[in-house]
């Protein structure tokens, strides 16, 4: 494990944002943090990254003792934290200088930074002229400058284009190559679904669910089967599961998806051109935050993907 948390609490004022929060983290791996908005998921960030430092529980980073975490820990914050009227170089040299680079040294990472996030050719121009995606790939350069190897990256996709979104995704993938570990928060699973190994639902400040991404899939959330077609359905598939209507045809929701799909196809043998469509539908990560809460994971994702995206997502 890279990263132990053991029973950590924190509040503001009376407020207890994080209620005994425990994880483990492994190395190389990338760790989602889902929730809703207000469940906890900044603060628990902020708690790694040393900004919040009145917390109750236990951090440990592997071969480290306790509290001296903040020199391994990369943090890319949910704000824009760049200087608006500095070239990217600039702002990737002052970062520099906070974790004791000087030099040659300095120059050599910024560069090697600036090609990380593919902003090469445009280091000199002022901040003020990048689109929100080239901000957004800035703050998380900004956040590697000293190579560390706990990144923690607190909803960095929000309001951006889908090439930054992308290209986002593909750094993601090249830091865990180089064995970086990652934590990403974000409201959307689609991104849990894509990028993480494991991760984590946090509601009202308590983790209420964790694992390997695909085992969650498995332990909370069924599969179900699709049939579109002309014929009414086979009698026998309500004792394979739920039967309900879905966009003009039914949807069976069950553990056994082959037999049904095969009691579908002997319905149809004779006439195959009346059957339109016949497919198994594979459970999401937003079916399993949902069978565990009764709750969307956010009420206002649209206006939020809106936001995100301009009205394009
Ligand atoms: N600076 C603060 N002062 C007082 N309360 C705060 C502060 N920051 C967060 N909170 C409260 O702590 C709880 C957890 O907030 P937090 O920002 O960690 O949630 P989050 O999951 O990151 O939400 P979001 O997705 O909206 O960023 C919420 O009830 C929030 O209102």
């Amino acid at each position: 494990m890279l990263l132990q948390i053991e029973q950590v609490t924190s509040w503001y004022g009376k407020n207890e944002a994080l209620k005994q929060v425990s994880l483990s983290i492994s190395k190389g791996s990338c760790y989602g943090l889902v929730g809703p908005n207000g469940a906890g998921k900044s603060t628990l960030l902020k708690i790694l990254a040393s900004i919040i430092l009145d917390y109750q529980g236990k951090i440990q980073i592997a071969n480290q003792p306790n509290g001296s975490q903040k020199d391994q820990i990369g943090y890319v914050p949910q704000e824009i934290c760049l200087e608006q009227n500095l070239s990217a170089i600039s702002n990737l040299y002052f970062f520099g200088r906070l974790y004791g680079l000087r030099g040659k040294e300095l120059r050599k990472r910024a560069a090697e930074v600036l090609e990380e996030i593919g902003l090469s050719e445009r280091g000199k121009d002022k901040v003020m002229k990048y689109s929100g995606g080239m901000k957004r790939r800035l703050n998380i350069g900004c956040a590697l400058m000293h190579g560390p190897k706990l990144i923690i990256m607190d909803e960095p996709t929000v309001g951006i284009d889908p090439q930054s979104r992308s290209y986002i995704f593909q750094m993601i993938a090249r830091l865990k190559k180089k064995g970086c570990t990652i934590i990403y928060a974000t409201h959307y699973m689609e991104e849990i679904e894509k990028l993480c190994d494991g991760v984590a639902f946090i509601d009202q400040g308590k983790i209420i669910e964790h694992g390997a991404v695909n085992e969650l899939l498995q332990k909370h959330a069924i599969p179900s089967v699709f049939v579109k077609g002309n014929q009414a359905l086979p009698e026998e598939l309500d004792r394979f599961g739920k039967v309900t209507n879905h966009h003009g045809g039914y949807l069976i929701t069950t553990n056994t998806p082959i037999p049904v799909m095969e009691a579908v196809l002997h319905r149809y043998q004779d006439e195959p051109e009346e059957l339109i469509q016949l497919e198994i539908v594979r459970p999401r990560l937003e079916d399993v935050f949902f069978s565990l809460t009764g709750n969307e994971l956010r009420d206002d994702k649209k206006a939020l993907q809106e936001q995100a995206m301009g009205g394009k997502w």
